[in-house]
C-alpha cells in the first residue's frame, strides 16, 4: 500500500474519522453522499487541514504525532471543479510552470508525454480564456502531473462541465489511468464516471469510511447504498475481439461469455470495461429465441435481496469470475422459483460502453 495514513479533524458538529489504506497505482474513488467528508478528507491529505493522525505516502511520512509537512512541500498535485490556471500565461508556459520547480533529476513525468497524453499539444501557444472548459481542466492536470507528484487528487474535476464536455474529457482520463505509475484520488458524486474510471473505491457516509475495496465488488454489494440506487450497475471487464464491419458491431471477449456492441471500431486486443444496469439485466431459464436482445451470458444466481424499489428483488448473478447486478419483479423470481447457486441466462439489455 503506498498510501495509508488515519485522520480525526472536527468541524463545528462535523467529525471526520477515517482509516485509509490505497493501491499504489490506480484511482480511487471517494465516493459518498453530500456533506459525508470527501472534499474534507481530500483536503487532509493535501495538508490543507490540520487534522490529528498520520499519513505516509510511498514510504515518507507526510504527518504524524511530532511533524506535519505543510502543502506547499507535500509532492502531489491538486485539480480542483474549475481550472485555475495563470490567465496572463500561454498554456505552454502554465504547463513549465510547475515543472521548472522540480529538479531535473527529480523530474519522474515527461513534459511531451504528458502533453499528448492529455492532447493539449495543439493548445500550447493559447491563453486559458480561449480554451473550452474541457480543454482548460485537461491543461489543469496536464500542469498537476508535470511537476512529479507522488500522489494526485482530483476534486470532481468535471463537476463544472457540460455533457458533451465531459464526452470528451473522459477518453484522456481513461487513458491518463492507464499510463501513470501515481495513485489517483477522485471525488465524485456520479456515479457513471466512477465506474468509468475508478479501480478501487472508499465510500462514505457522514464522516467515516462505510466500505472500501475494489470498485467492481462494491457495486454490487446488497448491503451497500449503491445496488439499490436507480442507477445501479456491475462492471465487466471485456477485451476486443473484432469488428463486424455489416451488422457494425464490435465483437467482446469478457470472462463468462461474448458479446456484441455498437460502438466506434476500436483495435483487437484493447481492454474495455462495460457498466452494464441492474435495470438493463433480464433473467432467462433458457437461452432466449426470438428476443431482440444481442447480448445473453450464461449466469448463475448468488444471492436474492431485497430491493427498496416496490416490487421488485436484487438478484446478484456470477459470469465466469466476474458479477452483474439484475433488478428484476419480484413477481418473476417467485414464478421462476430463482434461487442461490440456480444456472440461469443474463440477457443484457442496454450494455453501455463505460
Ligand atoms: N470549514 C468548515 N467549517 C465548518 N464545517 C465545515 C467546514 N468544512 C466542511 N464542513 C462541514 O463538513 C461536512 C463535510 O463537508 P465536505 O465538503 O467534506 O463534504 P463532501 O462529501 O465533500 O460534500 P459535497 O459532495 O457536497 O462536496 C459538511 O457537513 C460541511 O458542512
Amino acid at each position: 500500500m503506498s498510501v495509508a495514513g488515519s485522520f480525526r479533524l472536527t468541524r463545528d458538529d462535523f467529525l471526520l474519522e477515517v482509516e485509509l489504506e490505497l493501491p499504489a497505482r490506480g484511482v480511487t474513488a471517494l465516493f459518498g453522499r453530500s456533506g459525508s467528508g470527501k472534499t474534507t478528507l481530500l483536503r487532509c491529505l493535501a495538508g490543507l487541514e490540520r487534522s490529528e493522525g498520520w499519513l505516509s505516502v510511498s514510504g515518507c511520512r507526510w504527518q504524524d504525532r511530532e511533524h506535519f509537512l505543510p502543502v506547499h512541500r507535500r509532492p502531489l498535485g491538486y485539480v480542483f471543479q474549475e481550472a485555475s490556471l495563470f490567465p496572463h500565461l500561454r498554456v505552454r508556459d502554465n504547463l513549465r510552470f510547475g515543472y521548472r520547480r522540480v529538479p531535473a533529476d527529480q523530474r519522474r513525468i515527461d513534459f511531451d508525454e504528458t502533453v499528448r497524453l492529455l492532447g493539449v499539444e495543439t493548445l500550447l501557444e493559447r491563453y486559458p480564456q480561449s480554451l473550452s472548459g474541457g480543454q482548460r481542466q485537461r491543461v489543469a492536470i496536464a500542469r498537476a502531473l508535470l511537476a512529479s507528484p507522488r500522489l494526485l487528487l482530483m476534486d470532481e474535476p468535471m463537476a463544472s462541465l457540460d455533457a458533451a464536455s465531459k464526452a470528451e474529457i473522459l477518453p484522456y482520463l481513461e487513458h491518463l489511468y492507464t499510463h501513470l505509475e501515481i495513485p489517483v484520488v477522485y471525488v465524485s458524486h456520479a456515479l457513471e464516471e466512477v465506474a468509468r474510471l475508478a479501480d478501487h473505491m472508499v465510500l462514505m457516509e457522514a464522516g467515516r469510511v462505510l466500505a472500501t475495496g475494489p470498485l467492481h465488488e462494491l457495486l454490487i454489494r446488497s448491503d451497500l447504498p449503491l445496488s439499490h440506487a436507480d442507477n445501479a450497475a456491475a462492471v465487466l471487464e471485456a477485451r476486443v475481439a473484432g469488428h463486424d464491419a455489416e451488422q457494425q458491431l464490435v465483437m467482446l471477449e469478457c470472462d463468462g461469455g461474448q458479446l456484441r456492441v455498437s460502438c466506434p471500431p476500436a483495435q483487437a486486443g484493447k481492454r474495455l470495461r462495460l457498466s452494464v444496469k441492474a435495470s438493463d439485466v433480464v433473467i432467462s431459464l433458457a437461452p432466449p429465441q426470438d428476443s431482440s436482445v444481442l447480448n445473453c451470458l450464461p449466469a448463475r444466481v448468488s444471492e436474492i435481496a431485497d430491493d427498496p424499489h416496490p416490487g421488485h428483488v436484487l438478484v446478484q448473478l456470477t459470469v465466469g469470475s466476474q458479477a452483474l447486478i439484475a433488478r428484476i419483479p419480484r413477481e418473476a423470481s417467485r414464478r421462476m422459483a430463482l434461487h442461490s447457486g440456480m444456472s440461469v441466462y443474463a440477457q443484457l439489455r442496454g450494455t453501455a460502453l463505460a
